[in-house]
């Protein structure tokens, strides 16, 4: 469950009236939800996912995942924070070209609690399920449809109970877009919270709830499961 309240986030910090980039006075989503953030250019997408997972640390406010406000948070407990609950997949997928898949999804596991062994085995098994051909070539090699699924694979590897993702689908084709966003539906139907910025139809379409919006403020919600 995400709660968020009073929240606001000014750029400028010099100056008490410049506009906010985001300001939400109150929002609630249930977990396990596949939201999609959408609007405008400049209305404050990218800028509300990066407060949502910790990213960001807002001008005021309060962002709790399953309770836990994540913004009194010192920046060492916010990463350790994100480290044990958030995956992220991003629009260039930046995955590393010199590694093959597999080096890509297990590459922080040097950084992580899990096992070598527990890593290696649930990479295999991503790569498999999203159909990404497991062979020692370079990321280069691999179609764009397919880097985004490793970049997906990484995103899971440590089983996040939260992913996020920005723009993921703006540089697929739609055959691509839409397995991606079918890959959205089925880890929140598998009770992973799914927070997607986009403005692609084919994901806005897919999800479960879509936050519009306009001027860093949020102007409407789709769904009665976000209130
Ligand atoms: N680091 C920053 N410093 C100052 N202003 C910023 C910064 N990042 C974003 N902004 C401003 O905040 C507002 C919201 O930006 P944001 O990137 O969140 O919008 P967006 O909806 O994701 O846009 P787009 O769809 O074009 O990526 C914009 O006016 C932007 O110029």
């Amino acid at each position: 469950m995400l709660t968020v309240s009073g929240l606001l986030h000014r750029f400028d910090t010099a100056d008490a009236n410049a506009r906010a980039a985001v300001h939400i006075p109150e929002l609630s989503v249930p977990a396990g939800r596949f939201v999609v953030i959408t609007g405008p250019s400049g209305s404050g997408k990218t800028t509300l996912l990066y407060l949502l997972s910790g990213l960001l640390r807002p001008s005021q406010g309060s962002i709790a995942w399953s309770g836990q406000d994540i913004v009194p948070m010192h920046e060492g407990q916010r990463d350790d924070w994100r480290r044990r609950h958030a995956g992220f997949v991003f629009q260039n997928f930046n995955l590393i070209e010199e590694m093959t898949a597999y080096q890509n999804v297990t590459v922080a596991a040097y950084f992580s609690a899990f096992s070598d062994r527990q890593v290696r085995g649930k990479a295999r098994q991503l790569l498999a399920q999203l159909g990404v051909p497991d062979e020692k070539r370079q990321i280069s090699s691999y179609s764009r449809g397919e880097q985004q699924r490793i970049a997906l694979a990484r995103a899971l590897v440590f089983d996040p109970p939260i992913l996020f993702a920005d723009e993921p689908t703006a540089s697929l084709d739609i055959t691509n877009s839409k397995g991606l966003a079918e890959q959205f539906q089925v880890l929140s139907r598998a009770g992973k919270s799914v927070i997607v910025v986009s403005h692609d139809p084919v994901v806005i379409g897919a999800a479960d709830s879509v936050i519009r919006l306009d001027h860093g403020r949020l102007v409407a919600l789709s769904s009665e499961a976000v209130a």
